[in-house]
């Protein structure tokens, strides 16, 4: 049977950089995980023993802190992932498309003696903003979105699970009151490019804040939630309410489960739950404006 190549692709993973700019006696700093990808004219390259013209994973790397260090101006990681994708493709004369991921580490300016620390930091939180860029020759930005990834988040009450389909298989009872615990991961697509690291911070805040309003509903009395189900669309439909630049949002929420534990000689009063991990629930859904058009998970 004949053979063909049918696509390629080739590029450099898991490059990570540290980046400050200094305004100021202000530092600010991110820390960074770039994977690069690039479509192009290099079949010879799987095809025979040629690697003419070909942008070396080594020389993908290298660009990585190139650009970094070209971007002068604190930007964002969405603006930094941009000028990347860019500049492969514009360099590259066999380069028709550049594909960038950029993973953004929780670092937080830290608060010492009630202010905010000129240059101090610390790590806050498990959760990473994942941003990707897909930047093609003659079209220019064909996808640009941007995430979380394990922002994992509890409520001890709240929360349900009632009315489901119940037969032979069945053993789960129907529940009001459970914990119910998450780790989500989220990508929402914006309709352009915004202007400025502001507003891709703003942008970034308002999602983020919106889900977590959703999620926990407010600080006195939360808000009930008959199924995660339920709740991932409510978050995802006021994300994109509250955030006019967002177009489509797809959110992933397992079910971590806190199963009801009965210790000898004692009943379960929502108060001893066994911790596990897994098996867990798996819940998604893309979420777009009524006339935009979904993005897959990323
Ligand atoms: O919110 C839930 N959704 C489900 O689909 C499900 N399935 C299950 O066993 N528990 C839950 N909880």
């Amino acid at each position: 049977m004949a053979a063909k190549l049918a696509v390629h692709q080739h590029g450099k993973s898991r490059v990570r950089l540290g980046r400050t700019w200094i305004e100021g006696s202000v530092h600010h700093f991110v820390e960074w995980k770039v994977q690069s990808m690039l479509e192009s004219n290099m079949e010879h390259a799987f095809l025979t023993s040629s690697n003419k013209g070909m942008t070396a994973t080594d020389t993908q790397k290298n660009t990585v802190y190139y650009v970094a260090k070209k971007c002068s101006q604190r930007c964002s990681a969405e603006e930094y992932a941009i000028e990347l994708a860019k500049h492969f493709v514009s360099e590259y004369p066999l380069v028709s498309r550049a594909k960038v991921w950029v993973e953004e580490a929780p670092w937080k300016r830290v608060d010492v003696q009630g202010q905010p620390h000129n240059h101090g930091f610390c790590k806050n939180g498990s959760e990473v903003k994942s941003v990707y860029v897909s930047f093609a020759e003659g079209k220019g930005i064909e996808k640009l979105t941007t995430g979380v990834q394990d922002l994992t988040v509890l409520k001890t009450t709240q929360s349900g699970y009632e009315g489901f389909l119940k037969d032979k298989y069945t053993i789960l009872k129907d529940t009001n009151e459970r914990i119910v615990a998450t780790s989500i991961t989220a990508t929402w697509r914006y309709s352009g490019e915004l202007k400025s690291c502001k507003e891709y911070d703003r942008a970034f805040n308002d999602v983020k804040k919106t889900l977590m309003l959703k999620f926990y509903g407010p600080p006195d009395k939360g808000v009930y939630s008959p199924s995660v189900q339920y709740t991932l669309f409510e978050m995802g439909k006021a994300a994109i309410q509250a955030v006019p630049e967002v177009e489509s949002i797809y959110l992933n929420l397992p079910n971590l489960h806190f199963l009801p534990c009965t210790p000898v000689t004692s009943k379960f009063e929502n108060d001893v739950y066994i911790a596990t991990s897994e098996p867990h629930g798996n819940i998604e859904a893309v979420i777009t404006c009524a006339d935009a058009q979904p993005h897959a998970k990323l």
